[in-house]
């Protein structure tokens, strides 16, 4: 096939066009956020139940058990864990932490615990306890005594740093807090508000975690689109994610059960989602609860205005200035200058309850756009499917779909009306090989990880995401991370536990468009829609080349002759980066590195000639003098 490059380009490729889908889907709490220790906090448990103490376990003779304390830590805390050492208690006594199914103890971390504890009934006792991190079969890595006061009868936080002696060969280990038995018989002691934290990306307080956070960060995203997704929404109005909830100290936050069937702690807030994406150099897209929850309800219309003010309050946090009532809340807390802000979404998939939309979209619209009119707002129901008004600048779509759709679909975007609206592609993957139950199980033809058949269509669908980047101007895979130990959603682009981080094969793709999206896009001879292989070109300014992309969805090898544009001065070579494999070939926390891309020097002259493999992306880089 020959492929005629043009020299004019049609139009810029947005800065804003690759970037990431976040939301708690088992990737915050134990996956990007850096917190090592499950339930820290009781958060949302009843009290004197087992489940309440998920993650802990008692050592030696003591009994544990979480209790509603009667002069809380906290108004958002109101559970403690509560320590009794028998009265003939003898050797260690006291609780561990099992962290989220595991804990990597690295002798070249330093680990900052903390903790607050209180005794209930005063005591002259003060017993010296020993925090540390343990294996689970009794090796010691790190250690540090801290001594409990007990005359310390209202709550005092202590700090503990810990330093591992050597790297533990698994995560099978524990936080632990012990006493002397002997020395501590009788005593009663409660806790609170838990933490254990590794260092964190960027050295950031109540950061991320530094492996999950760099691997995302290659992936060069300009944009991080917060907190959801469904945990955006509550099963109901009550548990719906509320950014008050999740600022400020972290004694003062109450977590909520999240959308995915277990409970966040919301330290990863939304001022650490604004910092998180400074730190990376992304833009939020910032998505506001508009009044329907997962359980189905819509507000009525005539109760939307409390929700309206918490959304406009949510932003004034954002991107108030001090003299406003929440931009001096966000000074306060550390931060005077406002956070780079453009994009809202209003909702999330409301095509779900596309009637209520209309006038929700409407109500929220009309109040947030009239007062931030800088803001761009994007809506989340089928495109111009209800009618709304006033008529949306932006949408987001939505695709979960096999590898055949993806590459029999990149013109998806090619028949759309040019009317002045452009639109977020802000989940997209190829789930599943069986297109009559895409949802289903992997026996059923769902990827547990994804594929190079996925991963091709993948690219295939995102060549035609370039070449309407006039009208799309971001787009994501979706969902971004998932912790294997406790998964709720498969695919995901990055999979990790406790001590690894794995990049699937559609990370990889996502990363070669991404880190070589180019500046502008150049036409080109176009693919066969219905076709097998399917490319794009764009031009890139500094360093100036033509970057073309080729996917080739099929196990035949295709042979393709790029005509380079008459006028630009191509170099003699150029180089390949490719990402092939067979059809079902995956990276999985057992072959991790099965597919990775490889670089190699191809010719350049009049033409690129190049062979594309089967089942591969390629990123052909033609250095222009
Ligand atoms: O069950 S779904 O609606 O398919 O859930 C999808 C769509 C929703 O926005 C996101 O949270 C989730 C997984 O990425």
């Amino acid at each position: 096939t020959t492929v005629a490059i043009s020299a004019t380009a049609s139009h810029p490729i947005p800065t804003t066009l690759y970037g990431q889908m976040f939301e708690d889907i088992n990737s915050g709490d134990g996956g990007l956020y850096a917190e090592l220790l499950q339930n820290r906090a009781f958060q949302q448990v009843a009290p004197n139940t087992t489940a309440a103490l998920n993650a802990w376990h008692a050592i030696g003779s003591a009994t544990i058990n979480v209790v509603a304390d009667p002069t809380p830590v906290s108004s958002a805390l109101p559970n403690a864990l509560q320590l009794r050492v028998p009265s003939s208690a003898s050797g260690a006594v006291g609780f561990g932490n099992e962290g989220y199914w595991g804990i990597k103890v690295d002798s070249t971390w330093t680990y900052n615990a903390s903790f607050y504890y209180r005794f209930p009934a005063a005591s002259a006792q003060k017993p010296t306890s020993t925090v540390s991190l343990v294996s689970s079969s009794g090796d010691t890595y790190a250690a540090a005594s801290v001594t409990l006061d007990g005359s310390q009868t209202t709550w005092k936080q202590v700090f503990v740093t810990l330093k591992p002696n050597a790297n533990a060969p698994n995560t099978a280990n524990n936080f632990a807090v012990t006493l002397d038995g002997a020395s501590a018989r009788g005593l009663t002691v409660n806790f609170a508000m838990f933490s254990l934290f590794p260092p964190t990306y960027k050295g950031r307080a109540n950061g991320m975690r530094i492996d999950v956070a760099t691997a995302l960060a290659e992936m060069n995203p300009s944009f991080f689109r917060l907190p959801g997704g469904n945990n955006l929404e509550g099963q109901s109005t009550a548990t719906r994610w509320q950014w008050n909830a999740t600022v400020g100290p972290l004694v003062d936050r109450p977590g909520r059960m999240g959308d995915w069937g277990y409970i966040n702690t919301d330290g990863l807030g939304l001022m650490e989602y604004l910092y998180w994406c400074e730190d990376v150099g992304m833009q939020p897209i910032m998505a506001v609860w508009a009044g329907y929850s997962l359980d189905g309800d819509s507000l009525p219309e005539n109760e939307l205005a409390p929700y309206i003010q918490q959304a406009a309050d949510q932003i004034e946090f954002v991107i108030g200035d001090t003299s406003t009532t929440y931009g001096a809340l966000r000074a306060s807390l550390g931060r005077a200058e406002p956070f780079n802000l453009t994009y809202i979404e209003v909702g999330n998939e409301d095509f779900f309850a596309s009637s209520s939309y209309i006038y929700r979209w409407r109500d929220f619209y009309g109040n947030l756009s009239a007062r931030y009119p800088q803001l761009q707002f994007i809506a989340t129901t089928y495109p111009f499917n209800p009618i709304l008004t006033p008529t949306p600048k932006h949408y987001d779509n939505h695709v979960y779909q096999t590898p055949h759709w993806f590459a029999s679909n990149s013109f998806f975007y090619d028949d759309y009306e040019r009317n002045g609206t452009t639109y977020f592609e802000g989940e997209y993957a190829s789930i599943s090989s069986n297109a009559s139950d895409l949802y289903g199980s992997a026996a059923t033809g769902r990827f547990l990880y994804p594929t190079m058949a996925a991963s091709t269509g993948e690219a295939a669908f995102m060549t035609g995401l370039e070449r309407n980047a006039d009208i799309v101007f971001a787009a994501s895979y979706a969902p971004l991370l998932q912790n294997i130990a406790s998964t709720q959603w498969t695919p995901d682009l990055v999979s990790y536990d406790a001590a690894t981080v794995y990049r699937s094969t559609s990370y990889y793709t996502q990363q070669l468009f991404s880190v070589n999206r180019g500046d502008e896009y150049l036409p080109s001879t176009l693919p066969a829609r219905n076709g097998t292989v399917f490319w794009s070109v764009t031009r890139r300014n500094s360093p100036s080349a033509i970057l073309i992309k080729v996917s080739n969805t099929v196990s035949t090898p295709a042979d393709l002759v790029f005509q380079l544009p008459l006028g630009i001065n191509a170099g003699s070579s150029g180089t390949a980066q490719v990402l092939q494999g067979s059809q079902n070939a995956s990276n999985t926390p057992s072959t991790p590195n099965a597919v990775t891309p490889v670089t190699f020097t191809i010719s350049v002259g009049r033409t690129v000639n190049y062979s594309a493999p089967g089942f591969s992306v390629s990123v052909l880089t033609v250095p222009i003098a």
